[in-house]
């Protein structure tokens, strides 16, 4: 946790002033039973009206500095606890987007959420409780016992008794709680995870009548987390009165041995009244630093876990000295390319090698799982190749900055992904600054022109979270178009127009012929009419090349190209 503190340092003086007034505040406490032994013993006792008065008046004006010195201390440390809080957030969020997918794939979306918001917020609550009681605790304990000690010696034997009972109920109640904070942290992971998959999949989950499955899976993680929840508040529930109880007992023995030392005359009325006063800030400084320690062990499990995600270093960075391509434009080689996801024990591709040449379409084919959305991906550096090379424009993508990369490249994914806000917004995700007319060219070769214009108010429309109010096809040409607009070197379809009916798929690309010009294209298909015009296709089967050339070559060259082409096209279509 103490790591996590060093984030503290741009409130360094809103640090000082707080702890400052702090300890003003505490030295007010402080001192104000010592003028109340004094009015009674001087005052009272002695019928001196003009000391009451006079001392009493002292009384009201520390106990006023002392508030105003709280109340402008709360302010600093709830600011500084809130900052704190924004400043961990906004860490953890710029560190998880260096991650690589592969970090993303270890933690899982859930947890990282759960780690941005609630772990952060235990954090930020923490440093509050810390400011105020880590200042007051300390300064009112050992103040308290000095200036008791200073009232009367004999009777702070009760206090050599009392505190060493209180440390060891926290102690014991900490050790008990640390397990269940831990497990607490880790149900809300999983409670998160739950609700994020029924939410995102409610349509499935709609269509296969499986309401009832998620909401069982939702109310055991919420029970789960209840169950945890009341364990620790069960040990709560005996931590206050076990405090209380303590505390009662040593104020009972106080004014008992007190009142014994007053009979024979050793010790005075006020003296009594200021050491019961001086016992109760002892021990509630005591109840301060076990809030702390209850806390502690909560924030510190948050602590770990948000420390885990900072300490993870992406698989990889940017090259320290990037090479930059010279001449070459979008053009794409892989060299003996294998590659294996993290703990899988087989490799999903093997001996990869080929090139994509600007100009030309590349198409890749094969059955489900062949691997083709993997070789893909490993242009755009999603993932690094396990061997071989995978080289654009003559630089392997491991020496050059993924931003220089990744600007090459307009990608369209398998699955569309759109953003919340309107239709033109989602295209010009793809170029910050595209004009109008841009994004309506964009919109017209990506075969959306139509039904944007169809929408109520057109480019301005809006496109609910994910896109759920526009059709599979709809998303998948907004996000085509998204990638169009940027004009790239290279253009990746990741079974990009699966969604689309023959007609729209044939039209879009002939379009996209004359858009693409002098681009490198690649396509990863599942049909065969969408690569039958490719200049090159690739079969791929189990990870491996079983074929590579164009559509009439392959028909005599590859069996398994003949079998998928069999199974989709009929003879006189085949010829
Ligand atoms: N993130 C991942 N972690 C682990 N394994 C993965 C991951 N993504 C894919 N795989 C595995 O890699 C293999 C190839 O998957 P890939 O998505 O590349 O196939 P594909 O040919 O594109 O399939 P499809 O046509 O069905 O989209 C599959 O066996 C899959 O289980």
């Amino acid at each position: 946790m103490l790591k996590l503190f060093r984030y503290l340092k741009p409130y360094s003086w809103l640090l000082v002033a707080t702890v400052a007034l702090l300890f003003l505040q505490s030295l007010s406490d402080l001192y104000l039973p010592t003028l109340m032994s004094d009015i009674v013993d001087k005052g009272i006792v002695q019928k001196d009206t003009g000391y009451i008065w006079s001392t009493g008046g002292w009384m009201l004006l520390i106990a006023f500095g002392g508030t105003i010195c709280s109340v402008i201390a709360m302010y600093l440390s709830s600011r500084i606890a809130i900052g704190y809080g924004r400043d961990l957030r906004g860490k953890v969020f710029h560190h998880v987007g260096k991650f690589t997918l592969r970090e993303f794939d270890s933690v899982g979306t859930a947890s990282l959420i759960t780690r941005t918001t609630n772990d952060v917020q235990q954090m930020q609550q923490v440093l509050i409780m810390m400011l105020r009681m880590m200042i007051s605790a300390p300064i009112m304990g050992i103040g308290g016992l000095i200036m008791a000690y200073n009232r009367d010696h004999v009777l702070t034997w009760i206090l050599a008794i009392s505190l060493p009972v209180m440390g060891l109920t926290i102690w014991f109640i900490a050790s008990k709680g640390m397990p269940y904070f831990k497990i607490m942290q880790k149900r809300i992971d999983k409670l998160n995870l739950v609700l994020r998959e029924f939410l995102v999949g409610i349509r499935v989950v709609r269509a296969f009548n499986r309401d009832e499955h998620e909401t069982e899976r939702f109310t055991s993680a919420n029970w789960e987390l209840t169950d945890t929840g009341i364990r620790v508040n069960k040990l709560m529930a005996f931590f206050m009165p076990a405090m209380m109880l303590i505390m009662q007992f040593t104020v009972i023995a106080v004014t008992w041995f007190a009142a014994k030392r007053i009979d024979i005359g050793e010790m005075l009325v006020g003296d009594m009244m200021a050491f019961v006063q001086y016992v109760f800030q002892i021990m509630f400084s005591f109840l301060m630093a076990s809030f702390m320690f209850v806390m502690i062990p909560r924030a510190q499990a948050s602590a770990v876990r948000i420390n885990e995600v900072l300490a993870m270093e992406p698989e990889f960075d940017d090259p320290a000295s990037p090479k930059t391509a010279k001449g070459q434009k979008g053009y794409v080689e892989f060299t003996d390319v294998s590659f294996r996801y993290p703990g899988a024990e087989q490799a999903v591709l093997s001996g990869i090698s080929f090139k994509a040449e600007p100009g030309e379409v590349t198409a890749i084919i094969g059955g489900t799982g062949s691997g083709k959305s993997t070789l893909i991906q490993l242009i755009p550096r999603f993932y690094d190749v396990e061997n071989g090379r995978v080289l654009v424009d003559g630089v392997d993508v491991r020496e050059m900055t993924q931003e220089t990369l990744r600007q090459k490249i307009g990608f369209v994914p398998q699955k569309a992904v759109l953003f919340t806000g309107t239709a033109a917004d989602n295209i010009r995700f793809g170029k910050e600054d595209a004009t109008d007319e841009e994004i309506r060219n964009a919109a017209a070769t990506a075969q959306a022109l139509d039904f944007i214009q169809e929408m109520e108010q057109g480019f301005d429309s809006p496109i609910s979270q994910g896109g759920s109010n526009l059709s599979g096809g709809q998303k998948q040409r907004l996000s085509i178009a998204r990638a169009l607009v940027r004009k790239p070197e290279i253009y990746i379809f990741d079974d990009s127009f699966s969604a689309l009916d023959y007609k729209t798929d044939a039209r879009l690309r002939a379009a996209l012929r004359n858009e693409t010009g002098e681009a490198t294209v690649l396509i990863v298909a599942q049909r065969v009419s969408t690569v039958v015009d490719a200049d090159r296709i690739i079969v791929l089967e189990d990870g491996r090349i079983a074929g590579m050339g164009t559509h009439k070559e392959l028909l005599t060259t590859c069996g398994v190209y003949r079998e998928i082409v069999a199974s989709q096209l009929s003879e006189e279509e085949i010829a």
